[in-house]
């Protein structure tokens, strides 16, 4: 039954389930907890309810969820429903799971619940929300990734984890903006990050029909948060042991590959859904299987902006190079859009950060932003822009 429910909802994680040796039961029965709490929330079964019975239920499961963790099997309640009964078997067959990341996703799921769910001031009540509802499953399912390994290099490989659900979690808000704002009238795009971009508001996004400059350049912004989050999950890969390699790095594959559609769907997430085709999968096979080996699975090399300096000038990097970054791949007004931004980042001395792993193999993003305009030039010690092209000058 669990693992019917990963199949019918949740293809990309049923196909990297398929990859798993041992613990694939146990991971079924985590998917088929978080859905069932995914559904008293938002699905069917909630449809007709009210916010204070949604609410109720959280509760019961709250309370089952307690029950489970403390259970001895003479005592089941009578209201278990099937998914606790199977999360009840898994915490018995695999060691180390914790009661925390399942009660942290439950207050996610409140948060949903609340009178102003879906309006986010800052990145950081974002990133927040996405540790609950999509970091946590990284530490569901860690103790059944490291199965028989001892318990070195444990915190960091948590850290790394919850950096893998966040990613996702950012690709899935990237991925449906439109539907989140048609449907469920949400943004979980931050207020400071849409503000950025010619003081963008949520009723800006929420009324939106087709995006704007502005818009793309806040959603460019939110692809290179989310490379962010994939980049320190990337290093996490090797901490795993061998055989649960691969299941992290085609579940990071494959949603950084929709994320990249985004990318180039021209950043119109308001009509369109990407996903990772196919064709697209398969051939992103071979790449992600060396890369689970050799602990890489940056398929493309990723021109990545830098989030450490948080000053003001920090920011002012960011919003410049997603202005170019869009201004190139749009074409209009780019001439004096990057000419603009060029400027800025001559002023604050920035450029794109040094050291890019895999530069050669940024050829397909770079093409991709090239234009038949003629931008002219700018050069600084770290970035060149040449006839549309955005080169790293070498040093
Ligand atoms: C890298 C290291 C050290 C460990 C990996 C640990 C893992 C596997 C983390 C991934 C955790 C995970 C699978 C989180 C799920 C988060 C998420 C956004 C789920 C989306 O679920 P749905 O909303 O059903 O997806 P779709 O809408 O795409 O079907």
């Amino acid at each position: 039954m669990a693992e019917e429910t990963t199949r019918e909802y949740a293809k990309s994680f049923f196909l990297a389930s398929k990859l798993m040796g041992r613990g694939r039961e146990e991971s079924y029965a985590l998917y088929a907890w978080c859905r069932e709490l995914d559904q008293l929330v938002d699905g069917e079964a909630a449809s007709g309810l009210t916010t204070d019975e949604r609410a109720r239920s959280l509760d019961g499961v709250a309370e089952r969820l307690r029950m489970i963790f403390d259970w001895d099997s003479q005592a089941v309640p009578t209201d278990a429903t099937y998914a606790d009964l199977a999360l009840y078997d898994a915490t018995r067959t695999v060691q180390g799971f914790e009661r925390e990341p399942f009660e942290d996703m439950i207050r996610g799921m409140r948060r949903d619940l609340e009178p102003n769910a879906g309006a986010f001031r800052t990145f950081s009540e974002v990133e927040s929300y996405a540790y609950q509802v999509a970091g946590t499953v990284a530490l569901m399912i860690l103790p059944i990734l490291t199965i028989g390994t001892n318990n070195a290099n444990d915190f960091e490989r948590r850290e790394r984890g919850v950096a893998l659900g966040i990613a996702l979690q950012m690709t899935n808000i990237v991925r449906d903006v439109g539907e989140d704002a048609r449907d469920r009238e949400r943004v979980y795009i931050a207020e400071e990050d849409l503000k950025l971009f010619g003081g963008m508001t949520r009723d800006d996004v929420l009324s939106m029909q087709t995006p704007t400059f502005d818009y793309k350049c806040a959603i460019e912004l939110q692809i290179q948060r989310a490379l962010m989050y994939y980049a320190q999950a990337r290093e996490g890969v090797v901490l795993l042991p061998l055989s649960s390699r691969l299941v992290a790095a085609c579940i990071a594959g494959l949603y950084k590959r929709i994320l990249l559609t985004v990318r180039e769907n021209r950043y119109d997430n308001l009509n369109m859904r990407a996903y990772a085709s196919k064709l697209q999968k398969l051939a992103l096979l071979p790449v992600l299987v060396w890369g689970s080996i050799v602990g890489t699975n940056d398929e493309d090399g990723d021109m990545r902006l830098d989030f450490s300096d948080d000053s003001e000038s920090g920011q002012a990097y960011r919003v410049a190079m997603c202005r170019i970054f869009v201004a190139i791949a749009s074409g209009d007004d780019g001439d004096e859009e990057i000419a603009r931004c060029a400027d800025i980042l001559r002023e604050i001395k920035r450029g794109v950060p040094g050291k890019q792993p895999m530069l050669s193999r940024s050829r397909r993003f770079v093409e991709w932003y090239k234009s038949s305009t003629d931008f002219g030039t700018y050069e600084d010690e770290r970035i060149k822009i040449d006839g549309g092209t955005i080169f790293h000058a070498r040093r």
